[in-house]
């Protein structure tokens, strides 16, 4: 069975890279199951800070695997598909370690789906980022249709998803879907650069900030403000606060342990 993921560990970052190359890292049960245990193990070892996606070969991800779907024969089949998937996603957004999608090529369809449940995105010029599932009769269904508007003005969002048609990196960064530009063969190196930035961070804080930026988004603002009022008296009462002002005063990094 061919590796469809693997999985490094660079210093405090973990590198997931989807290992498909012949099929574009096209995405299918294989992967997901792969992708949701290695969140798990990640999640599990303390050293790791940070999370970068990449995929080998010449793309990013083009998506879910059309040849996996078309092998189903019954709706149910494609709502367990995606349903598995999907539900890695969730995992993925709600992971506790800030993740950074390193993207060339095409990410398309679920591909960048992916690259959305991410925290950050990284895109070599020339990159395509788009949703084709209109083309195929179907819809993004791994939460495109509600984190490209989250990510995009809606309009703009609302233009790649009924026309299926790509945006490029360059375009894609001055809307600020992308964060950083890299040049031809540069995501993974940007995108390690950026998470080495995320990983001097304290463990709970930037779990924390994580979430209090996602979910306050669907608050009103007076109870997320509440929600960030409570979140900072926690954290205030961690180990790590008292080192990060110790550090600050001896003028050296921090040495968070997430306690
Ligand atoms: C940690 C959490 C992660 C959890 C898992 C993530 C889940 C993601 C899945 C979500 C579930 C479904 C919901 C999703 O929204 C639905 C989709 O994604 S539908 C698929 C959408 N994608 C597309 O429509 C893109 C299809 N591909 C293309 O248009 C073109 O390939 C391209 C990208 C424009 C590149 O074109 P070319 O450069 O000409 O290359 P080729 O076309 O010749 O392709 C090379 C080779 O790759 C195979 N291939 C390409 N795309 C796919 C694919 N999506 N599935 C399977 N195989 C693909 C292509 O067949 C060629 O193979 P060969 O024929 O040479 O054997």
């Amino acid at each position: 069975m061919n590796t469809v993921l693997r999985t490094e560990l660079r210093d405090r970052t973990a590198v997931l890279t989807l290992d498909r190359p012949g099929q574009l890292n096209a995405i299918g049960s294989e992967t997901a199951s792969r992708l949701k245990q290695a969140l798990a193990d990640i999640r599990a070892n303390d050293d790791v800070r940070a999370l970068v996606i990449t995929g080998a070969g010449r793309a990013f991800s083009a998506g879910a695997d059309l040849g996996e779907i078309e092998s189903f024969t019954t709706p149910g089949q494609f709502r367990d598909f995606v349903g598995r998937l999907t539900e890695a996603f969730a995992l993925l957004e709600d992971f506790p370690k800030p993740s950074v999608a390193a993207v060339h090529g095409f990410a398309f369809g679920g591909g960048l789906e992916l690259a959305l449940a991410c925290d950050l995105r990284v895109a070599e010029r020339g990159t395509r980022l788009g949703l084709p599932e209109m083309k195929l009769g179907v819809l993004p269904g791994a939460g495109g249709t509600q984190r490209l508007p989250r990510l995009l003005p809606p309009a703009i969002a609302k233009q790649m998803i009924l026309t299926g048609e790509p945006i490029d990196a360059e375009r894609a960064h001055a809307l600020g879907l992308v964060n950083e530009l890299a040049e031809p063969g540069g995501a993974l190196k940007t995108a390690e650069a950026l998470a080495a930035k995320l990983t001097a961070g304290a463990p709970l804080a930037l779990a924390a900030g994580k979430r209090l930026i996602d979910y306050g988004l669907g608050m009103d603002l007076e109870a997320a403000i509440a929600y960030e009022r409570e979140t900072v008296a926690v954290l205030f009462c961690t180990e790590d606060r008292t080192e990060g002002l110790k550090a600050f005063r001896e003028r050296r990094p921090g040495d968070f342990r997430g306690v």
